[in-house]
């Protein structure tokens, strides 16, 4: 076996709504080759590591990545050949001394978070593990709940639908992973059925969810718990439902502007009429309730709702230990989104999420609106033990691709695998 690293090579290909993204093939010494993709935002948060864009429109309409892939083909490739593949940290940290900037703005975070995943699963390969067992060893064994964003609006439905942006349902009540794909694709079933037999569109969002043109951010919730019943699961006993409404998009001045709604709430108002909702639906996680700049409004917030929901920053904390740390420090949350692409290394993704379990906090493990097949996540999402991740609606092939996956690890782990179930959500009172 040889676990040298030869060279990686890349190129542009497209994510699932059109655009390029970089994929790399990462090669050891004797030809045994390992290949990602990287996926890329729509309502990313300013902080975040930098994707590099070419200026001109590309080949293919969107803006092209061929900087990032010229970036890996020339300089990441001379600084990391020769390394073993098992040294993730040190190729990591050799990437992040070659960029020199705080946001990997340089040579971009697609091209580094590209050799970074692609590498991984080379060493994974070269040591013949699954990647979940390279990744997690002995602890790989931990089955997440898949919350599936059922229902899309706010830019993932082109200002179409709901300002909220994520609808999901949380099958937290099945006692397997495989069941809890089932019973999510039931409920989507019964939801298209719901939405058709009211004339509403059943036509699909950037994450696979329905985008139906509603009158406001309630409307989805009543449906989704039509849904539920409809097929067969009671709400918040077997199934409950987690919101990421991408407030950053609707926040300006100081408020929260919602279209469907004609209102523009302060962080309190809207913080109150979170609280309403969790009144009268079952929800038990609430991501980016507040915008990434109001953190006294997070404040309030986790003051408010933190007994009632697990209350995820996305963001706010963009995946990076710096901002992690703060919402620590100052108690704004219970939970971090993490996303591989925010912060654009597998080590400082790792750090990112071992910080929040440290600190009792949740990692909630998270695609992005632009994806492709790679299925990456799922297995990080076993071998770090998160317990929940969301990967769009059971629905489109690049979100689909992660359930399989994970439904191929449970089949895998046999009777080692545990199915995370309600612990997961982090709700403190
Ligand atoms: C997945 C999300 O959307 P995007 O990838 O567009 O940031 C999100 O906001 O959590
Ligand atoms: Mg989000």
């Amino acid at each position: 076996m040889n676990f040298l690293l030869e060279k990686v090579t890349a190129r542009e290909i497209l994510d699932s709504r059109g655009n390029p993204t970089v994929e790399v093939d990462a090669f050891t010494s004797d030809g045994q080759m390992a290949r990602a993709s990287v996926p890329s935002g729509a309502s990313t948060g300013s902080r975040e590591a930098t994707e590099r864009r070419d200026g001109d429109t590309g080949r293919f309409g969107g803006k092209g990545v061929l900087g990032a892939v010229k970036a890996v083909e020339t300089e990441i490739c001379d600084t990391v050949r020769g390394i073993d593949v098992r040294e993730q940290r040190r190729l990591d940290n050799l990437m992040r001394e070659l960029d020199g900037t705080e946001n990997k703005s340089r040579l971009g975070a697609n091209a580094i978070l590209g050799v970074s995943l692609a590498v991984a699963r080379l060493a994974a390969q070269a040591t013949r593990q699954p990647l979940y067992r390279y990744l997690g060893g002995l602890n790989a064994s931990l089955l997440p709940v898949p919350c599936m964003n059922i229902i899309n609006g706010g830019v993932h439905a082109r200002g179409q639908g709901a300002d909220f942006q994520e609808f999901m349902i949380a099958p937290h009540g099945a006692s397997t992973l495989t069941e809890a794909v089932r019973q999510g694709s039931e409920v989507y079933q019964a939801l298209r059925q719901i939405l058709l037999s009211r004339h509403l569109s059943a036509a699909v969002g950037d994450e696979g969810g329905f985008a139906p043109a509603v009158s406001s951010n309630r409307e989805p919730l009543e449906f989704i718990v039509q849904a539920i019943e409809k097929a067969g699961y009671r709400p918040g006993e077997d199934i409950s439902i987690c919101m990421d409404p991408a407030s950053s998009e609707f926040y300006s001045d100081g408020k929260y502007h919602l279209r469907t709604e004609s209102s523009a709430l302060s962080s309190e108002e809207m913080t109150d009429y979170y609280g309403e909702l969790m009144n009268q639906f079952p929800i038990i996680l609430l991501e980016d309730g507040l915008a990434e700049d109001d953190w006294a409004g997070w404040k309030y917030l986790h003051n408010k709702l933190s007994g009632r929901a697990e209350l995820v920053g996305d963001d706010l904390f963009v995946t990076n230990v710096k901002y992690i740390r703060r919402g620590i420090e100052e108690n704004l949350a219970s939970a971090a989104l993490i996303k591989l692409n925010q912060i654009g290394t597998l080590s400082e993704t790792f750090d990112a999420v071992s910080l929040c379990h440290e600190n009792g906090w949740g990692a909630f493990i998270s695609h992005r609106s632009g994806e492709t097949m790679d299925t990456f996540i799922a297995d990080m999402t076993v071998a770090l033990r998160a317990g929940h991740l969301k990967t769009g609606a059971p629905c489109r092939g690049e979100r689909i691709e992660k359930y399989n996956q994970l439904m191929r690890i449970e089949q895998e782990l046999g009777c080692e695998a545990r199915y995370a179930g309600i612990k997961a959500f982090v709700r403190r009172s």
